[in-house]
């Protein structure tokens, strides 16, 4: 897993952790980091670090510190070195020292001269081929303040790779949001631990590549809880069902899929797809687009009745498709009834009732697109969940009592207790396809049947779609989503492959 911890509790460990050191210890440590990953990017862009031109970003508070020490290592090696001070009363005063010493210059932002023309800073950043963002930190609130916008848009228009320092300057490091103007990084080195912006949409966006920088806080983050929890291959390996050698396909599962209409069989259909690639041993379709289901996949169960009359089932998947009529509904009741896993999607979401979900025993998942969760958090802005997607995934999780899994650029999964959420960190904006949520739902669905819990059905399940929308992308419909899941699966159970003996060398050769 991939922990993110909130400001809060990093700074705290970190006031541990400097308690035992000799003052500047970290920041030196971070600094040293920040400059090792920028002699890389420098060697990418410019072939060396020697004769390379660096320009800083610096802010007022440790944030602008951390990008003066980097800049002396830089400097030391032959880079030529300008830091723009945002604040110059206010820099970093060891900082600045050590750059000057190194023989780094720096000069005042326009907006904070007092006297003397302006830094011209087009032509600066016109030369430069490396900018680091040492505006501000975990210390920040709030988009980038107006002087700070005024520098970055010169920034941005010049094209030059950007590296954030701990963070883009301008995002909300506990939350993912961002509220105004912030800095868009081609890489972004964090210190100490990753942060929840770091891994939630919008502010995920602006932090490109991540690069985590151990400055020793390890053991003192230990006894603490993450915000966010971000799943690796080996997690997800990890929880992935599979045969025994006493299964049977009713012990491995069987999936309820009711979903689909006269006016969208497809629905049902991509459903039933997700379902047959979830794990479970076999899929029960309950509804009017039965022949359309056996029609596509002859394996499928299926039923015309009500879903309490399909026979057995470990989970069901109920709502895509379903349409909004009577029988919608009737439907909808029938299966939050059951006293097994419920995973509720797309119109099953506009039918259900919170006092009927709040009052179930057996688990419930909600699967929401960003608008389908503003309407079950009363109508609030389509726009206020995308913006704040981890508030809005846990709001709907406490007042459903139910698992959340909120679709989007970032999936959120939420439990109905305090705890960390998850994030997934795969997909591609190419699964914004009509269908693909439904090829998901029938794929968390089987997971659920297959015997996962809610949150791990919904984490395994939104890492697989993910993986399966970069495989079949670009131009990924959602059909293409369901038949990439065998392949993905298969590669996360194996896990990374070695190349066999011999190739590495000529593999490294070639780069
Ligand atoms: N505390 C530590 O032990 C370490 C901290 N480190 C660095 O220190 C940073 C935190 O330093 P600070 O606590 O000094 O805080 P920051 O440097 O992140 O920011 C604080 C300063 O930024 C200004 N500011 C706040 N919001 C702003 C905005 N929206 N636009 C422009 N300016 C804004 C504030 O007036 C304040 O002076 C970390 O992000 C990290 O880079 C690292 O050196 C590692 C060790
Ligand atoms: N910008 C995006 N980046 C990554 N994934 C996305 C993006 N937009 C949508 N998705 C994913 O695509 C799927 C779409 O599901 P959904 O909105 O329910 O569509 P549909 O109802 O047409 O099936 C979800 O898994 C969602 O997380
Ligand atoms: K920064």
């Amino acid at each position: 897993m991939r922990d993110a911890y909130s400001v809060e509790t990093v700074r705290a460990a970190e006031r541990e952790l400097m308690a035992r050191l000799p003052p500047g210890t970290l920041m030196k440590r971070a600094a040293a980091g920040l400059a090792a990953a920028c002699a890389g990017t420098l060697g990418r862009v410019r072939g060396r670090v020697y004769g390379s031109r660096v320009v800083l970003l610096v802010g007022s508070g440790d944030n602008g510190g951390d990008a003066l020490f980097a800049g002396a290592y830089l400097a030391r090696r032959g880079a030529g070195v300008t830091a723009v001070l945002l604040s110059p009363e206010r820099a970093h005063g060891a900082g600045l020292a050590a750059l000057r010493s190194a023989g780094g210059r720096a000069v005042a932002a326009p907006g904070a001269v007092v006297e003397g023309a302006p830094v011209d800073l087009p032509a600066l950043l016109g030369r430069a081929d490396l900018v680091l963002d040492g505006i501000v930190g975990i210390g920040g609130r709030g988009g980038l303040r107006p002087d700070a916008v005024e520098v970055w848009d010169v920034v941005r228009d010049a094209g030059v790779p950007v590296v954030a320092v701990d963070l883009p300057s301008g995002v909300d490091a506990d939350t993912g949001e961002v509220r105004g103007v912030a800095v868009r990084a081609t890489a972004t080195v964090t210190f100490g631990a990753h942060k929840p912006g770091l891994l939630l949409a919008p502010a995920r966006e602006h932090a490109g590549a991540v690069h985590l920088v151990d400055i020793g806080l390890g053991p003192y983050l230990a006894g603490t809880a993450p915000v966010a929890r971000a799943p690796r291959h080996a997690d997800v390996a990890r929880l992935l069902p599979g045969p025994s050698a006493e299964s049977d396909k009713y012990r491995r599962g069987v999936t309820g899929v009711a979903a689909g209409s006269a006016r969208y069989p497809g629905a049902a259909v991509l459903a039933v797809a997700g379902a047959l690639r979830g794990g479970a041993g076999a899929v029960r379709y309950a509804g009017p687009a039965a022949d359309a289901v056996v029609a596509r996949f002859p394996e499928t169960l299926v039923s015309a009745g009500p879903p309490s009359a399909a026979g057995r089932v470990q989970a069901w998947v109920v709502g895509p498709g379903l349409g909004d009529d009577r029988a919608a509904r009737e439907t909808v009741r029938d299966v939050l009834a059951a006293r097994v896993p419920v995973l509720v999607d797309a119109d099953g979401l506009r039918l259900v009732d919170v006092e009927r979900v709040r009052s179930r025993t057996a688990p419930t998942l909600l699967t929401p697109h960003a608008g389908e969760a503003a309407a079950l958090l009363d109508g609030v802005p389509r726009e206020e969940v995308e913006s704040a997607r981890l508030s809005s995934a846990r709001e709907l999780a406490r007042r459903y009592r139910a698992t959340v899994l909120l679709k989007g650029s970032t999936t959120v999964i939420a439990g109905p207790e305090e705890g960390p959420v998850l994030v997934n960190p795969t997909g591609t904006g190419w699964l914004a396809t009509a269908g693909s949520g439904d090829v998901l739902s029938g794929l968390v669905g089987s997971l659920l049947a297959a015997g996962l819990s809610a949150r791990d059905a919904a984490a395994v399940g939104a890492y697989l779609h993910g993986l399966a929308g970069r495989r079949a992308a670009p131009l990924a419909v959602a059909t293409d989503v369901a038949d990439a899941l065998r392949p993905v699966w298969r590669d996360v159970a194996e896990g990374p492959r070695r190349p066999p003996r011999g190739r590495e060398e000529g593999a490294r050769g070639e780069t």
